[in-house]
């Protein structure tokens, strides 16, 4: 394996400076755009190594990645009827922080929870006393799958917070609708604060690893969430996970993942690897090019389509 990803690493370590990092986040525009990390974590109980090349160690935002581990703490918290009740779980081709289908869905509601309305939607439904606490529950969740503290990224978090406007549009129609529930204001913090937690491709494929492991902690061997609820998230890592590439991106990878602006990528290749991709330059619809390329090579290489 090190051997195949070093190989790969190079091969497509060009691409990045073919993307663009994200800048409607003022923040993000200062990543580099040469950074280039892939972690891929076994599994299996004889096999519980994990594969590193490139940039590893280094922290960036889960961004979009978090919503996934937000939308299973909502569905342990509320039960699927009700999340369902107020999020679709239809795939969209109209890029991640649109707006435009909110208003003529019947009845009214986002898509799915992995775009942005979606997403805020579903960060209402997390339960706590108040938004230190409800962070707190995401955080620790976090930190339970993978064994170690979690960190935050204040400056990512302040500059969402202050230029945001495009989400904070989809939240308010959401809330005139019925959607959500509760101080708007709060709700979308909960969801900046979220999309501004760090990780480095170490951690991401640990994070990744549970999901590729039903449910269990790879870290602790700790049973954390129900097969059927990884099952559900996964499916819509395969529908959804990669925004409007995510067609494209089943046919040629084959496997659920999910990708956030700040550049990573969690990828899932079920009972064997938890896979993390980090390169901060994006394709046009925000994927990292860099790391959706490798995806695919890795995925010739290893033969990891699950279809
Ligand atoms: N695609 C993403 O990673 C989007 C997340 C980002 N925080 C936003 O709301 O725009």
């Amino acid at each position: 394996m090190d051997k195949v990803l070093q190989l790969i690493y190079e091969k497509n370590k060009k691409y990045c400076s073919e993307g663009k990092v994200a800048s409607y986040i003022p923040a993000l525009a200062k990543q580099d755009k040469e950074k280039l990390g892939i972690a891929i974590m076994g599994v299996s109980e004889n096999g519980r190594e994990i594969y590193t090349v490139g940039d590893v160690e280094e922290k960036f935002t889960m961004q979009s990645i978090s919503k996934v581990f937000t939308l299973m703490l909502a569905i342990m918290d509320n039960g699927q009827d009700y999340v369902f009740s107020k999020v679709g779980m239809e795939p969209t081709g109209d890029p991640f922080n649109s707006i435009v289908k909110l208003e003529t869905m019947n009845p009214s509601k986002p898509l799915n929870p992995m775009i942005n309305a979606g997403a805020i939607a579903i960060s209402s439904m997390i339960k706590g006393k108040d938004n230190d606490e409800r962070f707190k529950r995401i955080v620790q969740f976090l930190e339970e799958i993978i064994g170690e503290k979690i960190t935050f990224n204040e400056e990512v978090y302040l500059s969402e917070k202050a230029t945001g406007n495009r989400n904070r549009a989809a939240a308010y129609f959401m809330k005139d609708v019925g959607v959500i529930q509760g101080d708007v204001e709060e709700i979308l913090d909960l969801y900046f604060r979220h999309c501004s937690l760090e990780v480095n491709c170490i951690q991401l494929a640990k994070l990744a690893g549970m999901l590729a492991n039903q449910g269990v902690s790879v870290v602790t061997g700790k049973k954390l969430v129900s097969k059927e609820i990884t099952q559900l998230v996964k499916s819509f890592m395969v529908t959804c996970g990669m925004y409007n590439a995510s067609g494209e991106f089943a046919i040629k990878v084959g496997i659920p993942a999910k990708s956030g602006v700040g550049g990573g990528i969690m990828a899932v290749v079920p009972n064997k690897y938890g896979v993390a991709l980090w390169g901060p330059a994006l394709d046009r619809v925000g994927n990292s090019i860099a790391g959706v390329k490798i995806l695919e090579d890795l995925s010739k290489e290893f033969d990891w389509s699950i279809f």
